[in-house]
């Protein structure tokens, strides 16, 4: 029997990320090659137009799993302003969080946020929208993880699908901790990875200095994963990074949306426990968890 469409809302729709991401979802890269989707776009008036042209190439792309364009199961929130060369992610803070604090309110459903500052933003969401269960409210850092992936797929010369458990703990900005000492790589090389950190770190920076608009294909492809595995699980014995609302793991201050690995059964998402961490990576956890305090007091200030 058919499946039930799933409603996604997508917003910033007209946007580049936006633009990359539709069409994934409607191919079923995101909820699977056999379920059917409803899709749901939005964006500001003054890119109506543009977003009118999204929607007929949505319809001479003659999507089979696409059904029509209303209703939500599950919410991207990809709407805001991206940064320019030179800014740090916190530096679009005055413009986005208060997009955050008025689409808070949404129902219960999955919500993923992808617009920057992306924790923060997930947060003053979480803050404004009580009706929503904070294990529904997530943003991305997959797109991190991926980066990771792919150095230590490309500096080892080994396929990106023999290298898993990559982590990126705390924030989606140049403090996050890529950390690879859960990793599992197929690979007889002893080589480390050198300068692995701040290349992950940085690398968002990097491709905008390299392309004047900030990352959109391995972005969209990225929210495509992490709603995938949120909603259709995680393969046994791995796991990804998702920021999630602090319960406290790994002696991380609740009351943050922190980037953790987890993994996912039933469309639940589980902080993976009991991973030692050594005093380094302690360090860099703080530090990380230090600055989306920082974060949400500016965030507040904003909004006053
Ligand atoms: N978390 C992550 O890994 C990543 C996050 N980003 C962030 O994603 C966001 C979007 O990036 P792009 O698509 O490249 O930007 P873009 O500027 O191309 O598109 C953003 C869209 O959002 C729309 N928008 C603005 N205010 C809105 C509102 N109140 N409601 C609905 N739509 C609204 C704009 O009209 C525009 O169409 C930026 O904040 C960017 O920094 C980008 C890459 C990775
Ligand atoms: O760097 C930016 O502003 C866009 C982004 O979040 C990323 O590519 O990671």
């Amino acid at each position: 029997m058919a499946k039930e469409p799933v409603r996604v809302l997508v917003t910033g729709a007209a946007g580049q990320i936006g633009y990359a991401l539709v069409p994934m979802i409607a191919r079923g890269i995101m909820l699977g090659a056999d379920q059917p989707v409803i899709l749901h776009m939005l964006d500001i008036p003054p890119a109506a137009e543009a977003l009118n042209g999204v929607k007929m190439e949505l319809v001479d792309a003659a999507f089979p799993l696409l059904k029509g364009c209303t209703g939500v199961n599950i919410a991207v929130m990809v709407g805001g302003f991206s940064r320019k060369e030179g800014m740090e992610r916190k530096d679009v803070m005055s413009k986005n969080v208060s997009i955050y604090k008025s689409q808070a309110a949404a129902p219960n459903y999955k919500v993923l946020v992808v617009a920057n500052p992306a924790n923060t933003n997930a947060l003053i969401l979480k803050e404004f929208a009580p009706s929503i269960p904070e294990k529904n409210i997530t943003c991305l850092t997959r797109l991190d993880h991926n980066r990771a992936l792919g150095q230590i797929s490309e500096r080892l010369s080994v396929p990106v699908s023999d290298v898993k458990n990559v982590i990126i703990w705390g924030n989606h900005s140049s403090t996050q901790y890529p950390d690879v000492n859960h990793a599992k790589v197929q690979t007889s090389s002893k080589e480390k990875p050198v300068q692995f950190i701040s290349t992950v770190q940085q690398r968002g920076a990097a491709i905008i200095k390299a392309r004047k608009l900030s990352s959109a294909l391995s972005a969209a492809s990225s929210a495509c994963d992490h709603i995938h595995d949120w909603v259709l699980g995680t393969p046994e014995g791995t796991f990804f990074s998702m920021g999630v609302y602090s319960d406290g793991s790994y002696n991380v201050p609740s009351g943050l949306i922190y980037s953790f690995p987890v993994t996912c059964r039933n469309g639940e998402w589980s902080i993976v426990q009991g991973l030692p961490i050594d005093e380094v990576s302690r360090k860099k956890m703080d530090l990380t968890a230090e600055e989306l305090k920082e974060e949400k007091d500016l965030a507040y200030s904003c909004l006053s």
